[in-house]
């Protein structure tokens, strides 16, 4: 972040926090597959992606996500929690769809607001923290593990697949992860495009704690909140967004050419064929 961005975060940060120490506002949903609840005495607003069955992140969930992210800022909430309406799976990654035989201004459009998702999530004032109650593989486990917190429910699998799909994720996907397990755990992994147990994911430190509910794993989640009670907001959020800084410059600086990159992989004939391949297999799974 250079020092104009971080005057620009702090000056947002000050305007937030300055006058509003003891109001609690209402998010309002902004999106049609996202719904946002705020619990009126915490002022933590819950993100429920609501695309099922898989939560498969397409173009118009990506654009919802990045609204509510917004208006969560926006309004003052004090915690964000992302979750899910279904009851096995967070988010199946990337709609492969959008990839797959895919009109090219939407292709852009898609990765670019992907990009723009995760920028604001990864780079939030707010306190983050996933309720994971379902798998989340690849693009799922980007969102959860760009929160600062995870609890996820037993006997459920996360991680970075995509080499056992023949594609690479992105520097920006790797950081991510690095962000929160030991660099030789994440390299492994990585490459080996490990998917880990519930219980696995908690012993590596890819999660922080298992609960048996949705509703647990809320509270916990509100529970990491209340961690911040004796700190102060605006030095909270500004010692977060320094820390992760170099990742989220990384991106800003070279958004154009990982698009770039991104349009020439999904183009090459050998991965539309291993795409096709893959969503075949997904389908025969349900025959
Ligand atoms: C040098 C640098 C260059 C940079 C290049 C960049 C390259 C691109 C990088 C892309 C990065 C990230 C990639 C992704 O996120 S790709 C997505 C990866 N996701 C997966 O592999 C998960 C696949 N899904 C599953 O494993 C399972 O569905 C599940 C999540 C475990 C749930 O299982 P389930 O039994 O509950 O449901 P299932 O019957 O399998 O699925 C129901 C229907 O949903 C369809 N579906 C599932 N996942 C996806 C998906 N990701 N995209 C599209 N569609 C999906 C599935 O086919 C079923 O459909 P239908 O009902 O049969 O029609």
């Amino acid at each position: 972040m250079n020092r104009a961005m971080m005057m620009s975060a702090a000056k947002n940060l000050l305007t937030r926090y300055g006058s509003t120490k003891n109001n609690i506002y209402r998010c309002m949903s902004t999106g049609k597959l996202t719904t946002v609840d705020v619990n009126e005495k915490s002022g933590v607003a819950v993100l429920t992606m609501n695309r099922l069955p898989v939560n498969g992140l397409n173009l118009e969930l990506l654009r919802d996500i990045r609204n509510d992210i917004d208006e969560i800022e926006g309004n003052k909430c004090r915690g964000l929690i992302l979750t899910s309406a279904s009851s096995s799976v967070f988010s199946a990654g990337l709609d492969i769809m959008e990839m797959y035989k895919p009109n090219q201004d939407r292709l852009k459009e898609f990765w670019t607001t992907l990009q723009d998702t995760w920028l604001a999530l990864y780079g939030s004032s707010v306190p983050t923290a996933a309720a994971i109650n379902g798998h989340s593989p690849a693009g799922g486990c980007l969102l959860a593990t760009s929160c600062e917190y995870r609890v996820m429910l037993p006997k459920f699998t996360i991680g970075l697949n995509e080499t056992k799909l023949g594609i690479v994720a992105p520097k920006w996907f790797m950081a991510t992860f690095c962000n929160v397990l030991p660099r030789r755990v994440a390299e492994m992994a990585l490459t080996q495009g490990k998917m880990f147990s519930s219980e696995e994911a908690l012993k590596v430190g890819l999660v922080d704690e298992l609960a048996q509910s949705k509703e647990e794993a809320i509270e916990k989640c509100q529970q990491f909140f209340a961690t911040f009670a004796k700190t102060n907001p605006f030095a909270r959020a500004m010692t977060k967004q320094q820390f992760r800084s170099k990742d989220l410059q990384q991106l800003e600086d070279e958004k154009a050419q990982d698009l770039e990159a991104f349009l020439f992989f999904v183009n090459q004939p050998s991965v539309q064929k291993g795409l096709g391949i893959y969503l075949d297999s997904l389908k025969a799974k349900t025959k």
